[in-house]
């Protein structure tokens, strides 16, 4: 066939993006807004404590726990110091990691998180989340708090993950090759949630996918597409957050996770989510969720040592409100606009009942040796 030149010019490609806007190479958001030496070293003895704990070496438990979303970095800072104070106070018995998300994802559509949308408003200046989201970590780690985030999407990583401590899969992605490919290249142990509708299998053949070496497409510091070659994470592990067919907290459903985790060479010990499916995304449930929990810690059964860690959503104020970007009104301070959280008082009351369990589990297993 004799293709003419305006047969040539005619576009096939990019026929629907609407635009294209430069962001800046991860290296220059890293040298604006450096990792100090004091930083990094806390970073990487947070990450060694957090592996001690999953792999039970440490018997403290576990605790993830801050807003379901960070929409205002004030707000979210006013949080971290008050939780950075419970962490001083129950260092011996719980390791508390603040939980920073930044991005989230949605069932259909709604506001995306503080990277993809800063402003909340729809202007979508990622470039300026980006920096929200550094900022917000630098200033964490100031206060002595190991941060937890979930990685969304394979580019983002470049520019916070060196701030970051412990890092998590969602429901909606645990499944994509794309997610267990970033996770083997990941500096810190992640965890993988089970699907939305309970499965536990692709959460387990995530873990089994991300602790391989992988290759793929990204981006390096430069900002410039890779091909992305990775060792394998080893330390990768299973959060159960209930599904579409109920609750799996009990400890019935973590004792058959755990045995279906050591027949395929996984770690058996699992992080809890006390939020979403376990709780029917209730704040109110949830403390009833994590006080249950902790009875399960605190009993001294076989099972009471399966549970390494609890993820919490929890804010300032509880509950949630409504926002919608494209007619953003006046906010509550300190109140989630994604996921009802429980508030502050509810959850230091909480943080407090479960540095007790930590501590029976220890008498307990004392008392057994
Ligand atoms: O934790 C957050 C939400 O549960 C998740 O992002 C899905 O939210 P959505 O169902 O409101 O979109
Ligand atoms: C989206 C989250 O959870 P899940 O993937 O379990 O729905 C979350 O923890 O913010």
């Amino acid at each position: 066939m004799n293709l003419t030149t305006t047969q040539h010019s005619k576009s096939t490609s990019d026929l629907r993006v609407s635009e294209f806007r430069p962001l800046p190479a991860p290296a220059d958001l890293r040298a604006e807004l450096p990792l100090s030496d004091e930083l990094a070293a806390a970073v990487s003895s947070s990450r060694d404590e957090i592996r001690a704990v999953l792999d039970g070496v440490d018997d403290r438990l576990l605790v993830i726990v801050g807003p379901c979303s960070i929409h205002d970095p004030d707000a979210g800072l006013d949080y971290a110091r008050r939780l950075a104070e419970a962490a001083r106070e129950h260092r011996q018995d719980l390791l508390v990691v603040l939980r920073a998300y930044f991005e989230k994802p949605r069932t259909t559509v709604g506001w995306k998180g503080l990277i993809n949308d800063p402003h909340l408003d729809g202007s979508h200046d990622i470039a300026g989340g980006l920096h929200a989201a550094r900022r917000f970590l630098l200033a964490a780690g100031e206060l002595g708090l190991p941060t937890a985030t979930e990685f969304l999407e394979p580019i983002s990583p470049q520019y916070v993950a060196d701030l970051v401590s412990w890092g998590a899969i969602g429901a909606r992605t645990t499944e994509s090759q794309i997610h267990r490919q970033l996770v083997s290249g990941l500096s810190m142990p992640v965890g993988f949630k089970n699907g939305t509708d309970g499965s536990l299998q692709i959460a387990l053949d995530a873990c089994a996918a991300a602790s391989a070496p992988q290759s793929f497409l990204g981006i390096d510091g430069g900002g410039r597409a890779a091909m992305v070659g990775t060792a394998g994470n080893p330390d990768t592990h299973l959060i159960l957050r209930g599904g579409s067919s109920g609750p799996n907290y009990d400890a019935g459903h973590v004792a058959a996770a755990s045995a279906s985790l050591a027949a395929k060479g996984l770690n058996p010990r699992v992080i809890v989510d006390a939020s979403h499916a376990n709780s029917g995304k209730d704040h109110r449930r949830q403390a009833q969720v994590a006080l249950e929990l902790a009875a399960q810690v605190e009993s001294g059964t076989t099972g009471a040592d399966l549970v390494a860690g609890i993820m919490l959503e929890s804010f300032l104020v509880g509950g949630a409100q409504a926002h919608d970007s494209a007619s953003p009104g006046p906010l509550t301070y300190g109140q989630s606009i994604t996921d009802a959280c429980m508030d502050w008082d509810t959850s230091a009351g909480i943080l407090a009942v479960l540095a007790g369990a930590a501590r029976r589990r220890r008498s307990v297993r004392g008392a057994a040796a």
